[in-house]
């Protein structure tokens, strides 16, 4: 089976880029780009990765008016990623337009709360019960009457999430060994308990991307799941 671990390649060095790409990719399930690769090497950069062989993950996190994203997935949709971002929070219609605009076989997954915000964050713009989890069972239930294919939330939140939706597809960031650095994560868990508690995809970067030998790194976390 393949690995449940997508390596986020969270660089604007495309040459960096595809040497953890290369170095990681007989032990993960997939790499994912996000907003910093591809602001730096857009399309063309996404393609290079892609040769490597893996599925891709395109994280853009889109969030704007419906006919706005549904036509940024209508020119991404050459690139046919295998997973592609939205923010739940954009609205009920704006997932279903990227869903309709999305080719078959990507996997549209919209973002519920990142992992990087906690209560107090929540409070602050504006989400006054200030709990994650509700936020993330709100959100959850929205995307799946949206008819996206599933959600990104922490592994706090992803059992509740998958007994609102037992079908849906959820993607865990915020992974972190016992003894990794948060940094700015504030929602975290060991990979292994996100499994467990129901996660299609573990999102790790930095624990992988920033270890002095990042295919060891990501066989060491394998070894755990
Ligand atoms: O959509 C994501 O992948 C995502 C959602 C979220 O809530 N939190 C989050 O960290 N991510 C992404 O997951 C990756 C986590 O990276 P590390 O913290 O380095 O493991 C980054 O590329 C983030 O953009």
């Amino acid at each position: 089976m393949r690995s449940p671990i997508y390596v986020a390649i969270d660089t604007p060095d495309i040459a960096r880029a595809k040497a953890i790409a290369a170095k990681v990719k007989n032990h993960v399930g997939g790499l994912k780009l996000g907003l910093e690769f591809f602001s730096a090497h857009g399309q063309a950069g996404v393609r290079e990765i892609a040769a490597i062989g893996l599925p891709i993950f395109l994280d853009l996190k889109l969030h704007d008016i419906p006919n706005t994203v549904a036509k940024a997935v209508q020119a991404l949709g050459g690139l046919n990623p295998a997973i592609l971002t939205v923010h739940a929070a954009g609205g009920r219609a704006m997932m279903e337009d990227a869903k309709a605009a999305a080719p078959v076989g990507t996997k549209v997954v919209a973002v519920t709360v990142l992992t990087s915000l906690d209560g107090d964050d929540l409070n602050a713009i504006g989400v006054t019960d200030g709990d994650p989890h509700a936020q993330v069972e709100r959100l959850t239930r929205l995307a799946m009457e949206a008819g996206v294919d599933g959600v990104v939330c922490s592994g706090n939140e992803v059992a509740a999430a998958k007994k609102i939706w037992p079908k849906g597809f959820f993607v865990v960031p915020g992974i972190r060994p016992a003894e990794g650095h948060h940094g700015d994560q504030k929602r975290v868990m060991t990979p292994r308990k996100a499994l467990d508690a129901g996660a299609s995809i573990l999102v790790i970067g930095r624990p992988i991307t920033q270890a002095e030998d990042p295919d060891a790194a990501a066989r060491v976390i394998e070894a755990t799941l």
